[in-house]
């Protein structure tokens, strides 16, 4: 659905909005949930016909041209807008369940990772420096201080729901509440950087443990044991991470999360980064502008997106597939075949943005090559 004036997701007075807590929890949501639709028939159908008109064998073009297909069916338009400007968007928070030890990394590495973003000094800084992204930082849930200078840098979104989850082997990660107030971060967050111009949107997290409650949504979403689902994260050996599976079954079976209750779920076993980045997708899909996922953690959180609206998944692109075990798993669960699988598990962004120049080849292949009756090039016999 294009954006018009009486459209609630449009407009900078929209994001105003959502800062003020006067608004009742639950609206920016139901709004972003109202207005997402199935992809466009018709504008897939002539995507699909033009692809098959251009100057190759049909189909040559692989995976660029199902995502061109993609795109069109997004926009509701063949051929597709280019997806450019595009921006990231890190999600950084922190995980009571690091004092279960499923981590080599201390805690405090969250919020220093996040000042390396805005000192320009990270992975996906040099990433999106060479795909030519904007990064944002979007602080929704970090436990400690950030470092970073006064006044607030550019580039930093000061949006903290809670200072980290709780320990999901004991209580819930959060209440249902903060659970939603951080989705409609995640949504106001993609409405922002749409009402900016920006018409790709791309997922980034940072979050010390956070592949332990990335887990423990997949195997909640897609009943697939905790021990296929759990991996070696930021670096844990083999022994660490038999623990870490028994961490994710002690918190399920605390749990119990009914899938059906996608809210309850995240709530219950996710992250404050997890359910923003579920609203990212949300925000994206309701303003039908395109969102590349990330690793393990971006794929979880959609897990929880289309959960809350299926259609919702057809505004995503797998950016890459991530080493870890999970992110193959929640990948098939939702359709979705990866762009790059490069032997990444950085999380940050970075495979989404190593894939952003092929989503922009492919729909710039769909927007510019002549056809065979354009060129005069002799079709294939029908
Ligand atoms: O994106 C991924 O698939 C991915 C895989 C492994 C680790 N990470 C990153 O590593 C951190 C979490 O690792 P861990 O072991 O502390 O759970 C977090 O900041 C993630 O961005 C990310
Ligand atoms: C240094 C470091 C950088 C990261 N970036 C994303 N996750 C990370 C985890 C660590 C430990």
């Amino acid at each position: 659905m294009p954006s018009t004036g009486s459209d609630p997701s449009s407009g900078p007075a929209a994001f105003a909005f959502a800062s003020a807590s006067a608004l009742a929890v639950g609206s920016w949501l139901e709004r972003a949930l109202a207005a997402i639709t199935p992809a466009d028939p018709g504008a897939l159908a002539a995507a699909r016909d033009r692809q098959n008109r251009l100057t190759k064998p049909p189909g040559s073009l692989g995976l660029l041209e199902e995502v061109s297909v993609q795109l069109a069916g997004v926009a509701g338009s063949c051929p597709p807008p280019m997806p450019t400007p595009a921006a990231v968007a890190v999600f950084a928070a922190d995980h009571g369940v690091h004092a279960q030890g499923v981590s080599v990394w201390p805690q405090e590495v969250t919020a220093q990772m996040v000042a390396n973003f805005l000192a320009s000094g990270a992975a996906v800084n040099a990433l999106a420096a060479q795909a030519g992204a904007r990064v944002v930082v979007v602080d929704v849930g970090v436990a400690t201080d950030l470092p970073v200078p006064d006044p607030t840098p550019d580039g930093l979104l000061r949006r903290r729901v809670r200072a980290g989850t709780a320990d999901m082997t004991r209580v819930p990660a959060m209440t249902r509440e903060e659970a939603v107030r951080a989705v409609e971060v995640g949504i106001g967050v993609a409405w922002e950087l749409v009402d900016d111009g920006c018409r790709c949107l791309l997922t980034g997290d940072m979050g010390i443990a956070n592949t332990t409650a990335s887990a423990a949504l997949i195997a909640a979403f897609t009943g697939v044991d905790p021990d296929e689902v759990t991996g070696h994260g930021a670096g844990i050996d083999a022994a660490a991470r038999r623990r870490k599976v028994g961490v994710v079954r002690a918190a399920l079976d605390l749990h119990q999360p009914d899938p059906r209750d996608p809210l309850g779920v995240v709530a219950a076993v996710g992250g404050l980064e997890h359910a923003a980045l579920a609203g990212f997708v949300l925000g994206a899909a309701a303003r039908r502008v395109p969102v590349i996922l990330d690793g393990v953690i971006a794929s979880s959180a959609a897990l929880v997106a289309a959960a809350l609206s299926p259609d919702a998944v057809a505004a995503c692109v797998a950016g890459h597939r991530s080493v870890e075990p999970g992110h193959t798993v929640a990948l098939h669960h939702l359709g979705l075949r990866p762009l790059v699988d490069l032997g990444l598990r950085l999380g940050e962004g970075t495979g989404a943005l190593l894939a952003l120049p092929l989503v922009q080849a492919g729909v710039r292949a769909l927007r510019e090559m002549a056809t065979f009756d354009s060129a005069g090039v002799t079709n294939k016999h029908a």
